[in-house]
């Protein structure tokens, strides 16, 4: 595949002075020189809308405490434009003058013309910004995302464009891909990123569900020349997802998060500004295919099939859903991302929950969910004590390693008890299980066309079938966890799914 090139839409002509400094979005203009340019003094005697708040504009802020600079943006959109904005900026000049830069490139500009504005365009608009300058063209972009995010949600309405896709953007390797190859046929591409968590002490921040993960997706958008949102999801991802999460590991559970993450809170909000910004199609960096009737079918690369964890999506909106990635393997997708250039072509998979990047499970549950240690017993089948854990919380079904018991044959994880805090380990032998109990059992097809479940994310497809309410396996299975996701197929197609509950 050659490079490609992109079908960006015209620049409105409401906005000609701003044409080189959004155009440019990806560069930064570094200037070495001490001395200010003129555009940087003219913003600083004279900043372009500070103060000003116009009627039902959303705000977005970045910075504070801790860097001491504090750039606030308010933006009011109606319809497919930008109608009005303003600023409020207190720190440094810099920061003064990158606030009213921001005001000046997206006052009267379309949404998608705005959406370009980042970091670099802000800096060009001063006249380059100096290396010891340029955090305060960060704050400007970051605190405007916001703003722009949240206008865009509630406020516009773009004529619907039977070639224009939403791509969602994680800053990874996988999305920036797709967005390459959802705009590879001429498509107009429009990027959005959502961001999840944010941690007072900061944890999590190097994950993709993070501020920093947020401005570095939005880097990576503007240098292919998209527009990209913001979506602050953070309150419905921690009501939605991370308080049951915690919830289910009170209980002895071991729920699995992005199951419903996908379900009912990332996905139906990309969806839901997918309509606004009249975007027919939402692609996603996710290893998946669909079947001819719609319904979701696993991806050609088995090592990387992500069906699973988006088994939980209803019909709608799997008809929105495009995976530009299903048919291709992960050396081919980052292959794909050298050829291109794409600054994240050798960034590693993420590895664990994206909220947990940077904090172990231990100590997220204790700061966040308030499981703090609580000493009990590991004992054998038969009741016999063979040592002591930190609470029964940080085990799960099938575990083998950090049991702390030396016993002659490995042990694994058998059942733990919420009620006693007890941990049962046994051989592997007692691991395997014929029948699994389920809960909120939701099929697309009928239950006879169910020959396969999946009981756990990379675990192979067992044979089975659907029976009162479990499913009765053809082979044992070791260790299905209560609170996982049980994943039906007919052949390669994805029925349905359902809760682990016993
Ligand atoms: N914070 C986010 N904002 C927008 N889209 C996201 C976000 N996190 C994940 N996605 C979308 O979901 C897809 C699968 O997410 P997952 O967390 O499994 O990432 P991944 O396989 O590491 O992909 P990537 O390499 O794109 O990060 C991503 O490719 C992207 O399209």
């Amino acid at each position: 595949m050659g490079r490609l090139t992109w079908s960006t839409p015209a620049l409105s002509a409401a906005t000609p002075t701003k044409l080189s400094a959004v155009r440019n979005p990806g560069r930064r203009l570094v200037h070495s020189r001490s001395v200010p340019d003129e555009r940087f003094e003219e913003h600083l005697q004279h900043p372009a809308g500070r103060g000003h708040a116009p009627a039902g504009a959303h705000a977005g802020a970045a910075g504070g405490a801790v860097c001491g600079d504090l750039v606030k943006v308010v933006v009011a959109v109606r319809g497919a434009t930008v109608i009005d904005a303003g600023f409020d900026a207190s720190g440094c000049g810099a920061a003064l003058a990158a606030g009213s830069a921001v005001v000046e490139l997206v006052r009267g500009a379309s949404l998608l013309d705005a959406a370009r504005v980042g970091a670099g365009a802000v800096s060009a608009a001063l006249g380059g910004l100096s290396p010891g300058k340029l955090h305060a063209a960060d704050l400007a972009a970051d605190a405007l995302h916001r703003a722009l995010g949240a206008a865009a949600a509630a406020d516009a309405q773009l004529a619907p464009a039977a070639g224009r896709t939403l791509v969602a953007m994680s800053g990874g390797v996988d999305s920036a891909v797709a967005a390459v190859l959802a705009g590879a046929g001429g498509a107009e591409v429009v990027a959005v990123t959502l961001e999840l968590w944010r941690d007072p002490e900061n944890d999590a921040e190097s994950s993709c569900c993070s501020a920093s993960a947020v401005r570095a997706a939005r880097a990576v958008a503007h240098r292919l020349g998209l527009p990209h949102l913001t979506l602050d999801l953070r309150d419905a991802f921690r009501a939605g997802v991370v308080e049951p999460w915690l919830a289910g590991h009170a209980q002895g559970l071991t729920p699995n998060p992005c199951v419903g993450c996908n379900g009912h809170v990332r996905l139906d909000a990309m969806v839901d500004l997918a309509d606004r910004l009249g975007a027919a199609t939402l692609a996603t960096g996710h290893y998946a295919r669909r079947a001819p009737d719609g319904l979701l079918r696993t991806a050609a690369d088995p090592a990387k099939d992500q069906t699973y964890m988006l088994a939980a999506l209803s019909r709608a909106t799997l008809a929105r859903l495009r995976f530009p990635l299903g048919e291709l393997t992960k050396p081919e997708v980052r292959a794909l991302a050298r050829e291109q250039e794409l600054p994240v072509a050798a960034k590693p998979d993420s590895q664990d929950l994206c909220f947990l990047a940077g904090t172990g499970r231990e100590r997220f549950l204790a700061r966040h969910g308030g499981l703090h240690e609580r000493p009990g017993d590991v004992v054998d089948r038969t009741g016999r004590v063979l040592g002591r854990h930190r609470g029964h919380f940080n085990f799960t079904v099938g575990q083998r390693r950090g049991l702390g018991v030396h016993a002659p044959e490995p042990l694994y994880v058998v059942r733990t008890d919420a009620r006693s805090n007890t941990v049962t380990v046994g051989p592997r032998e007692d691991l395997g299980v014929r029948r699994v109990a389920l809960r909120g059992v939701r099929l697309h097809r009928d239950a006879a066309s169910v020959d396969a479940v999946k009981l756990r994310y990379r675990a192979a497809p067992v044979p089975c079938r659907l029976q009162d309410g479990a499913v009765v396996l053809d082979a044992p299975f070791a260790a299905p966890a209560p609170g996982q996701t049980a994943v039906f197929l007919a052949g390669d197609v994805i029925v349905g799914s359902a809760t682990i509950t016993g």
